[in-house]
């Protein structure tokens, strides 16, 4: 079976982070696994704590995997400082993991940080080199390159400019566009320009829909898929997702990672 680790952080309200990495894993028929890099006390309503975790505590639950377990994809997630981020870097580098995907997660819905703004800088110098798949939506995309993106020629030279950090694929994502009518991602290998289309979908059961995306690009990554491949599955799968939204909790409501699973057994 095919194995991916998650290196990200918890969220107790199973909708984001984590908990959402693994059940998509789980729903792609993949071996999840994980390293927490810390722990929130979080709901619809938004991130009442967080509590991180010593950078050796992530360093050895990364090694106990790759030591023994091994992965064919990783996934990161919110690693919220420069010390976990260094020691995250380095272990990628021991295992020579390639399929790599990196969510640079840095706020949360309800305007929480999920990543210190002093790690910005680390994150740049030591984890987009060693990614296979970066997944900005437009503010972190604006935070990593230094620009604004108001349009589709913005967001083509924001992925150039993301790929000249290193990065050998860029994903920017929609979700936080003012378009009405549409959430459409941009994909950029360095060669040529995707548009992914999707309709948008009114609703206000987001929580985790970043997460989902990239977890489940990794997933089809550890299944050997080209990165453009797994990118379209995992855009059917996040909108498989949101369209099944969970109504739960009082606030943003996480979306149902059963639901593509559903939709092509369906379709059979
Ligand atoms: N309302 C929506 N309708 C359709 N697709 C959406 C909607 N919101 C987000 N998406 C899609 O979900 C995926 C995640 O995008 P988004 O921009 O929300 O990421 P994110 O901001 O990192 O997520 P999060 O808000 O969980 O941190 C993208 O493929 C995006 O197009
Ligand atoms: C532990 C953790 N990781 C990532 C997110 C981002 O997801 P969202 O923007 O949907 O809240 C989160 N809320 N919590």
């Amino acid at each position: 079976m095919r194995k991916a680790l998650t290196i990200a952080g918890s969220d107790s309200g199973g909708g984001a982070g984590i908990q959402a990495d693994i059940k998509t894993f789980q729903e792609l028929d993949v071996f999840g696994m994980s390293a927490i890099t810390a722990v929130t006390a979080q709901n619809t309503l938004g991130v009442q704590a967080v509590y991180p975790m010593a950078a050796e505590a992530v360093e050895n639950q990364i090694k106990s995997v790759g030591v023994d377990i091994g992965a064919d994809a990783i996934k990161m997630g919110m690693l919220f400082n420069a010390e976990i981020i260094s020691i995250v870097a380095k272990q990628i580098r021991r295992f020579n993991w390639s399929k790599v995907v990196l969510d640079p997660v840095m706020i949360a819905k309800g305007g929480a940080p999920l990543l210190q703004q002093e790690a910005v800088h680390a994150l740049k110098q030591f984890l987009l080199p060693l990614s296979a798949v970066l997944t900005p939506n437009i503010p972190e995309a604006q935070v990593l390159t230094g620009m604004t993106i108001r349009n589709l020629e913005d967001k083509k030279e924001a992925a150039k400019r993301l790929l000249d950090l290193g990065v050998k694929n860029v994903v920017i994502k929609g979700g936080h566009e003012e378009n009405p009518n549409e959430s459409n991602d941009i994909f950029y290998d360095g060669k040529s320009f995707s548009v992914l289309h999707s309709p948008r979908l009114l609703t206000k059961n987001t929580h985790g829909t970043g997460c989902t995306f990239s977890a489940a690009i990794t997933a089809e990554m550890a299944k050997g898929l080209p990165v453009l491949d797994a990118v379209l599955i995992a855009k059917e799968f996040i909108q498989a997702a949101i369209e099944d939204g969970l109504e739960l909790g009082k606030g943003h409501g996480p979306t149902n990672h059963g639901a593509y699973k559903k939709k092509q057994v369906q379709v059979l």
